[in-house]
This record gives C-alpha cells, structure tokens and sequence, in this order.
C-alpha cells in the first residue's frame, strides 16, 4: 500500500496523529532487559505492541541500533510491526543524504532491507541525491525541512534571495517539483511553530512530521494550530524519549502507553 494511503488510514482508524518514535538507549532500560542480547528488541516490542492501537505510524531512528551493533534487531522489529500491526506506517529515521549512486544503495537498505514503509532524507545535496527514494513511487520520502534543534537556522534560516528563508524554499520545491508521485512530506519541528504555519502555507495539505514535543518541549496546543489541516489531519507528531523512559521498572511498556495515551489526547483536544 502506499505509504500516504496507509498514513491516511491509520489517522482515520486510529483516532491519532501521534508518532511514537523508537530510540532504544540500553542505559535506560529496565533492569530485567539488561545484558540481553536481544534487549533492543525485546524493549521495543513491548513499546510496540502497548501502544500501536494509539499511533498513526513508529519511528525507529536507526542511529540507536547501529550503535549498538544490532542492525539485525532493527530489521526483526520491522517485521514484528508489519506482521502485528499491519496499519501502522514505519518511518525509519535514517536522514540520508549523498550522491545518486550511493543514494540508490541507501534507498535498498531501507525499502528492500529494513521494509520501512518511508524515510527520512537531507535535501542538502538536490534534487538527483533525492530521485532514488522517489523512485519508489509507493514509499514516504521525509524532507528536513525546518529541524527542531536550535542550530537548524544556521543554515535553515539564511536569506536564499528575496527574503526567502532556506527552509521556505526548501518546502516549495518539494511541494511544486519533487512530489509528483504524492510520496513526499516534510520534518519540521514543534519547536518552530511560526515556522510550521509558514511551511503550512506553502505546501497545503502535505504531510508533516513533527519531532520536538515532549523531550524538546514543543506546546502541542501550538503545534496544532500552526500545523493541522482543514480535517484536523496532516501531521506526525513524534514523541520518543517521554514516552520510551516514561518507567524504568517491569511495567514500563504500560507506563509508555500512558504517556502515549495521555499525548494523543492532548493532541485530539487541539484538533
Ligand atoms: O528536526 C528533527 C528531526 C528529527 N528528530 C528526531 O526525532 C526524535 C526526537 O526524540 P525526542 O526524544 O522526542 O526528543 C529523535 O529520534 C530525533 O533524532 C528531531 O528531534 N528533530
């Protein structure tokens, strides 16, 4: 299914616009996973199975896997997600960037390998450094576009003529150039509400991934009123480490999914 189609669905079935983002930092979890070789997975399975009936789509940053060595883990929880809970959209947050040739290697690693249903991809490098995650017509192609952390307006914010910002145009050409398969959407985070009303502005409806609210701090009130479309959709707001270490004892899958649940419904209230 394509990836917009199965994301629509699942803000529809599920009543959510949440993304619980996967970023599984051994230090913190649960005394009775430690020193498991298969403590990444077994940690993120129960994130998973207790909170996949409260989400639009997981995020699982493979960052925290590769470090770990436990790319194998990252694969095998992919397909526990596919195969448990059908509905909900994978995004791995890989944000690639490079030339073609090795872009093409990227986009088999997360399509053919991993089986993410979308990706995240750095812009930096145009147009062609993107065309082979395109290429994949059915699959979610994630542009930063206004990131969360402080330093993105080095960059993101410069005057690239006219009084438009980096991160405008950016957006624009996505919206008007990229996106002609309807497979593409764009990060900006929650700590940037102006930022996401303009993106908003510029794109329409495209979908947006939203890091930055728990952890970071972004106002989800904020967040939607910038951000949500006309149908009160078209946003994937993530939340990862509030959620993940919300316990840190036996039960911390059911102190997750309180979190989760009490997230959602403060995004629902600002719908
Ligand atoms: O602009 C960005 C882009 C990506 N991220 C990623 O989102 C999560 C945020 O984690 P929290 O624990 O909820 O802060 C993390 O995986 C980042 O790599 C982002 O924060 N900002």
């Amino acid at each position: 299914m394509h990836f917009m189609t199965a994301l629509r669905a699942a803000w529809q079935s599920r009543n959510s616009l949440l993304c619980v983002g996967l970023d599984p930092y051994p230090a913190r979890f649960p005394a009775h996973l430690q020193g498991r070789p298969d403590a990444i997975l077994e940690f993120c399975k129960g994130i998973v199975d207790a909170t996949a009936d409260l989400v639009c789509c997981f995020k699982p940053q493979i960052a925290y896997f590769a470090a770990q060595r436990a790319e194998d883990q990252l694969e095998d929880l992919i397909a526990h997600i596919h195969e448990r809970h059908p509905d909900t959209p994978v995004i791995l947050d890989a944000k690639r960037g490079d030339i073609g040739s090795t872009a093409a290697q990227y986009a088999i690693e997360a399509f053919e390998r991993f089986r993410a249903d979308a990706i995240t991809v750095n812009p930096y490098m145009g147009r062609d450094s993107v065309e082979p995650y395109l290429e994949y017509a059915d699959k979610g192609v994630i542009l930063l576009c206004r990131t969360s952390n402080p330093g993105g307006s080095d960059l993101q914010f410069l005057d690239v003529g006219g009084g438009e910002r980096l991160y405008e145009r950016v957006a624009r050409l996505v919206a008007n150039d990229w996106n002609a398969s309807g497979n593409c959407a764009l990060v900006v985070g929650a700590t940037f509400p102006n930022e996401i009303a303009r993106v908003r502005h510029i794109v329409g409806d495209m979908p947006l991934l939203v890091p930055g609210i728990g952890a970071q701090g972004g106002d989800i009130a904020e967040t939607m009123q910038a951000g949500g479309t006309a149908d009160g959709t078209g946003l994937m707001l993530n939340s990862s480490r509030a959620i993940l270490f919300a316990g840190s004892g036996e039960d911390y899958a059911q102190a997750a999914r309180q979190v989760a649940l009490e997230t959602r419904d403060a995004i629902n209230a600002n719908r």
